[in-house]
């Protein structure tokens, strides 16, 4: 909770002010039934309409500045918990996106997507509620006792005759009700995390017929969550009727022994209906208390989810200067690496690449291609070996620096829903020129410029609206855009028929002879041509030398080509 007062500092002043107001409307509350009572008691009986006006013109008064004072206060902490709330979804999103891929890994996407959303507007209720409630529940219980002790003494005792069984009720609710909205919390991110999955896999859930087996298994996570909100729920539930129980039968004796009282002149009907009143505000503030205990444990662990993130360690930190001479743009180092520390992913990686060669890695599903990028790009740290850029030890490149060296396609990598131009700039400023050039090497010029609106096409959400060769040749022409020294296309051509394929690579030959090349591909044609290709299984290196060599040294490429291509080289 201590990380919080750094957000609400610049806004002391207003919360300060906002209170005060609070303060003075509060206490303005708490005088109406007492000026109520003095009407009735000593003003009513005087009959002087004069004295009776004024006094009730007080009291006008009195409920006009309560209310405008309320008001007032309300809005001053609305704003307050809006526009601190800001702030944290602003660092908490800030910080996500500077987290390493291993740190998202730990986190989890939807967990990470939750404290985004519902943490920020649970610390959002808490931050209003604390303003709003925080200091007008224990006036109006502590005033509100202080004044009915000065209106009757036997009555108070009363109250504080009832009070222990509210104290109780409140604390047992609180403590139940605490860990089951935990419970619930948990289950919620749950569901965020199905609901993304389905979201994101629709075409394959549809494609496959899984409509029914997903329909079911949101089915369950929902009643899931269903059930945790039925458990609060119905805790919080017990809280109104007890308390309005505890209220009712005080009330009850409240007027007993008020009614003896009057009866024999020991005090006054309007002090009885005063009393009655307080009984009442004094009794709903306990039960904005437990409400506040609720919201505060809320926002609390929420904040504490929230504040996870925003402590998390840089773990990959950037390294004293470690350069040795090299005649190679890139090498790894007999490189090793697992994601969990368990088996190893990548095991004893050994290539050198000079200034404009090329790369082919190639190899069987979950054999570590992708993930050799994933550490040149220094996604992860390597556990042994060491990657170097022109001599350079990534580790001891700053993040910006590494990352703009690159110009790389992933797998699935995203289309935004926008102009076909802003996909290729993709917020670099580049000139249209620039962005036609990069779509004509990418082999993406002739499909664009066959579209009505050419480059000012608008795409849908992920480019659903293009087929899949024309996603992997804007997702190219981006990657090529930036004139990068260094290019990946990881699997980025499978969509691509061999003719386009052919012309791809001859266009990066032909107009990319400085840029060094990784391309991560299925198919032989697609890498066959590259200076050294690396053929990987299970993490480990099974072959590595260019095509003629590793047809003669290397029988998985050896079979990989004869079932792909035949036994000759074909383009
Ligand atoms: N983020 C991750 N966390 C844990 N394990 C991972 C992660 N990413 C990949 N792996 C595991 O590492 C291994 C290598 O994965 P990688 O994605 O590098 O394979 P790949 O050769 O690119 O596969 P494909 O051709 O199917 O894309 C696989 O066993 C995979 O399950």
């Amino acid at each position: 909770m201590k990380k919080l007062i750094p957000y609400l500092k610049p806004y002391i002043a207003s919360i300060s002010l906002g209170l005060f107001i609070k303060f003075m409307g509060t206490i303005t509350d708490l005088l109406l039934p007492w000026i109520l009572a003095h009407m009735i008691d000593h003003i009513v009986p005087q009959s002087s309409i004069r004295l009776i006006l004024l006094w009730g013109l007080m009291m006008v008064f009195c409920s006009i500045f309560a209310i405008s004072a309320n008001i007032t206060a309300n809005h001053m902490a609305s704003r307050v918990a809006r526009d601190t709330t800001k702030q944290i979804r602003h660092d908490l999103f800030k910080k996500i996106s500077y987290l390493s891929c291993s740190q998202v890994d730990d986190f989890t996407m939807p967990s990470l997507i939750s404290r985004l959303t519902s943490d920020t507007y649970h610390v959002h209720n808490m931050i209003g509620m604390m303003q709003r409630m925080g200091v007008r529940a224990p006036i109006l219980i502590l005033g509100g006792i202080l004044v009915t002790l000065t209106l009757d003494f036997y009555l108070t005792l009363v109250l504080l005759a009832v009070l222990p069984f509210i104290i109780i009720l409140v604390y047992f609710i609180s403590k139940k009700s605490i860990p089951l909205y935990d419970k619930l919390q948990q289950s919620v991110d749950k569901m965020v995390r199905t609901l993304r999955e389905n979201i994101t896999g629709i075409r394959v859930i549809k494609a496959l017929s899984k409509t029914d087996y997903e329909k079911n298994r949101f089915s369950k996570i929902n009643t899931e969550v269903v059930e945790d909100e039925k458990k609060a729920a119905m805790t919080m539930a017990i809280t109104s009727p007890m308390m309005n129980l505890f209220l009712n039968l005080g009330l009850t004796v409240v007027i007993l022994v008020g009614a003896y009282r009057v009866n024999n002149g020991l005090t006054q009907p309007g002090k009885i209906i005063a009393f009655l009143t307080y009984f009442t505000i004094i009794l709903h503030a306990m039960l904005s208390i437990s409400r506040i205990f609720v919201i505060f444990s809320k926002g609390n662990a929420s904040f504490q989810r929230i504040n996870e993130v925003l402590q998390a360690s840089e773990d990959l930190v950037l390294q004293e200067k470690d350069t040795i001479d090299s005649p190679y743009h890139i090498s790894f180092d007999h490189v090793s690496f697992s994601y969990y520390n368990q088996q190893e992913n990548l095991t004893d990686i050994s290539f050198h690449l000079r200034q404009g060669e090329t790369l082919g890695i190639i190899g069987t599903t979950g054999s570590g291609k992708s993930t050799i990028i994933k550490l040149l790009m220094r996604f992860y740290d390597v556990d042994k070996g060491i990657i170097r850029i022109h001599g350079r030890n990534i580790n001891s490149i700053p993040q910006e620096e590494l990352h703009t060296k690159f110009g790389v396609v992933f797998q699935n990598d995203v289309l935004f829903a926008d102009t076909i131009a802003e996909n290729i700039d993709f917020g670099r400023g580049l000139a249209l020129e620039e962005i036609a050039a990069s779509s004509c090497f990418a082999q993406a010029e002739e499909f664009i410029t066959s579209l009505s609106d050419g480059y000012t096409h608008l795409l849908t959400a992920k480019g659903s609206n293009l087929s899949g060769g024309q996603k992997q040749r804007l997702l190219i022409s981006r990657a090529l855009a930036g004139n990068p020294e260094i290019l990946i296309l990881d699997d980025s051509s499978s969509a691509l028929d061999y003719r386009t394929d052919a012309k791809l690579r001859k266009s990066l030959y032909e107009n990319f002879q400085s840029t060094t090349t990784i391309i991560v591909a299925q198919r032989v044609s697609s890498i066959m041509h590259a200076h050294r290709i690396l053929v990987l299984e299970d993490g480990k290196v099974l072959g590595y030398g260019n095509h003629e060599e590793l047809l003669k040294s290397c029988k998985s490429y050896q079979e990989m080509n004869q079932w792909q291509m035949g036994d000759g080289r074909h383009d």
